[in-house]
Order: C-alpha cells, then structure tokens, then sequence
C-alpha cells in the first residue's frame, strides 16, 4: 500500500548505523549496489541513492521496488513513499490524499519524525502529528465515516519521515530480512543436500554477509538425478537473493566413495559419511578461498546430530563447520523455509534409497569411529572435491 504519487522507496538498515564511519560508509556502498542488483535483476526502473544514513530508491515502480529492496540482506525495513516539500501544508495535503486513497474505516494515527539539523524546520515532528491528524481527521469526517485517533494500535497509520530538504509521506514498513550486505563477509561453502534445512542454513549465512559457495555430493545410488535436481532447484532460490554473485552449483561425484561406506561400515556409517561431506567442503573452501563450511544440521535431529556425533563430524575438518539451525525446531526451520521460498523446492519427493543404518551410534567417541573408517576417506573427499562439475543455476 501506497500514498498517491509514491515516487521513492525510503530503505532503513540497522547494524551498519553502529560501525565506524568509513566502515559504514562501504557497507553502505556495498548494500546499494546490492539493492541496484536486485532493481536490474527484475527489471524493475529505480535510481538508487545514499543519503544521510538511509537508501533511497527513486523509481515509478514503488512496489516492485519495495519487493527487491526487502530481499537485499542488511535492509531492516522499506517504505514506498511520496515525495513533497517539507512544509507543514504540503505535508498536511500528502496525507489527505493518502488518506482519501486508503483509509477503510477504523481508528488512524500520524508517527513524524525529524532527521537531521534540528533548527532546519520552524516547527516540531509533533508539530506535523497534531497538524497532520486534524488534516486525516477532516479527511476522514468528509469521507462520511467518524474519525477516531489511536496511537497505540491503529487501523490506519500514516508516517511522516521529514528531513532538511524533503520530506516522505508513507503508510506502511515492509521488513526486509535484516542483516548485513552481502558481501561485506568473506564466503564460506554451502553443503546443500536439497533438503529443508541446508538451504535455510545457506540463507542465514547469506543474511549475516558471507557469500556462498553451493556445494552438493553426488550420492550416487542413493541419491540419483531427482535428488541432484531438487539441490540445484534451492540453489536456483537463494540465487534470486544475490544476483550478483556467482552461485554455480558444484557437483562433487561422491558415488563410490558412499556406496563402499555403506558395503563397509554398520553403525557408524552416517559418521563417516557426515565427515566425508564437511571434508568435501573444506576441499572446495582451500580451493575457492571460503572461510568456512555450512550444514544444515541441528542437535538431535538426527542420529547423525546428537552433541556427540557433531563433536565428532567437527574433528574431520580444520575450517569451522557453521550450523545456523543448529538451535532451531524443525517447526522453526519449516517456518523460515516457507518464508524464505525454498520450502516447496526443498519437499519434491526426490525417492532416494536410505544409506543410514537400521541401528546408528548415537554416541560417538572420536577415536572408536577413526578405528573403523577407511584411512583415505578425506584425501579422497580432496580427490572428488577436485573433479567437481560447476553447473550454472537456471534463476528463471
Ligand atoms: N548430498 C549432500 N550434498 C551436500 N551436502 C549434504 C549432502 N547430504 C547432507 N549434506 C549436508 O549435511 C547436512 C546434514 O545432512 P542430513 O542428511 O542429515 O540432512 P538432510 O535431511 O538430507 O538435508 P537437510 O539437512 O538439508 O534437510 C545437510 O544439512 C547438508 O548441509
């Protein structure tokens, strides 16, 4: 929902405001260019601008815009909004034509707030909140139906945002998913499996700055091409939230080594293979210059993820494996899916064959799996790493 005549979108970003100047000031850079790649990357017209603390996206397209710019990490809030003059008349006459477009019935409030030189208006943010309200009061009043202010929690809200040169009139803070610019961290590698978790895993990691390298491990037998497409068909998700960054899905052939795991291992196996996957990502990390290795993995989701076994899948690699899940309910996760748009990629049935175990330690001690596990497991997660095939993501 927008004023009549919206002609920018106001975007907040939070963090960034706390850091030093010149950090700030290339956050902030690199947060506009991310928002300027989302406007080309949906074609949508804006002219995206900094100033004072805040992004400002000129555009004739206040909706689309608004949607691209709540997708860029680091952006707290946008609001599509209308230009005027920062006068108490011009402001007064914005809002009655908000008003005249949107209000349907129910209580109303004016929210001002002045930014900026505190001498640079001869009047008071509450000064635009009284007179405002009586202008929206009017409003209301001529439309035929009875106004009533609610400040605590209206129907009808209308804000006021007015700064030394201009001021904004806006009716709605649509909320982006806060954050920091992506970029502004090194990458780390992605393991993403196709299911829920990985990619929700993937996006957190996104939304704190790192960009990501999308790793997924060929199954071979017990996976097969609809579980390698379902993988590639998350990757295709979060790709539409870095639009200029190069998410190529990474293809490692792990076949064989997962079939003789599962020929040659009983209760640990998952251990192993778990130990495998995060080796494959270290592999790719040396390899791409990431930082780190995400998974999807929780505690106690799994057998595979009690505190134990994690403690044991961590000793298989020198890189910090992140688990962003690692504390949520699979409730949680599904929520964050659904929101994110990964869930419904994430959930084809891919019918895959089980390579877990009828009877999995749960309990894992280090030196008990290393006993058991084939002695080249990880220079060969270096060898597959290496023979990865690089396929682009189709975003369309
Ligand atoms: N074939 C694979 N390729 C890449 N990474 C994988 C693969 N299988 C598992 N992983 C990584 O290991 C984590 C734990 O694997 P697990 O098999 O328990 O999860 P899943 O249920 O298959 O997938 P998800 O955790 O995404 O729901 C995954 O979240 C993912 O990060």
């Amino acid at each position: 929902m927008h004023p009549p005549g919206s002609d920018v979108v106001v975007v907040r970003h939070g963090e960034i405001g706390v850091k030093s100047d010149q950090v700030r000031r290339k956050m902030e850079t690199r947060l506009a260019g991310n928002v300027n790649s989302l406007l080309a990357d949906r074609d949508v017209d804006g002219e995206v601008d900094r100033h004072r603390n805040r992004i400002f996206v000129h555009t004739d397209e206040p909706e689309a815009a608004t949607a691209a710019a709540t997708d860029a990490f680091g952006v707290v809030s946008a609001s599509p909004a209308v230009t005027v003059e920062p006068t108490l008349e011009a402001i007064a006459d914005a809002l009655r034509d908000a008003t005249e477009a949107h209000y349907d019935g129910g209580t109303f409030a004016v929210s001002a707030r002045r930014a900026g030189e505190q001498d640079a208006h001869p009047f008071a943010s509450t000064d635009i909140e009284s007179e405002g309200g009586s202008a929206v009061w009017e409003t209301i009043e001529s439309m035929g139906s009875e106004a009533e202010v609610d400040l605590d929690d209206p129907d009808f809200e209308l804000f006021v945002e007015c700064r030394e040169d201009e001021a904004y009139v806006f009716l709605e803070k649509r909320d982006g998913p806060g954050g920091m610019p992506l970029g502004t961290q090194r990458p780390v590698v992605a393991m993403v499996s196709g299911g829920i978790d990985s990619p929700v895993a993937a996006w957190q990691m996104m939304r704190r700055g790192c960009p990501i390298v999308p790793v997924y491990v060929d199954l071979g037998d017990y996976g097969g091409p609809d579980h390698q497409a379902r993988a590639a068909a998350t990757v295709a998700d979060l790709a539409r939230y870095a639009p200029s960054y190069d998410l190529d899905l990474r293809i490692v052939p792990g076949g064989d080594v997962v079939a003789e795991l599962a020929e040659q291992t009983t209760d640990t196996r998952m251990l192993h293979l778990r130990r495998f996957v995060v080796a494959v990502g270290e592999a790719v990390a040396r390899e791409t210059g990431a930082v780190g290795v995400v998974t999807g993995e929780a505690i106690g989701q799994k057998s595979s993820q009690t505190s134990a076994n994690l403690a044991v899948t961590d000793a298989a690699v020198e890189l910090p494996v992140h688990r962003p899940c690692l504390t949520m309910d699979k409730t949680e996760v599904i929520e964050q899916a659904r929101d994110i748009g990964t869930y419904e990629e994430s959930t084809i049935d891919a019918g895959c064959n089980r390579v877990a175990p009828s009877f999995p330690e749960t309990n894992a001690d280090l030196e008990t799996v290393r006993a058991v596990e084939p002695d080249d497991l990880f220079s060969r997660a270096r060898v597959v790493a290496g023979e990865a095939e690089i396929v682009p993501i189709d975003t369309e």
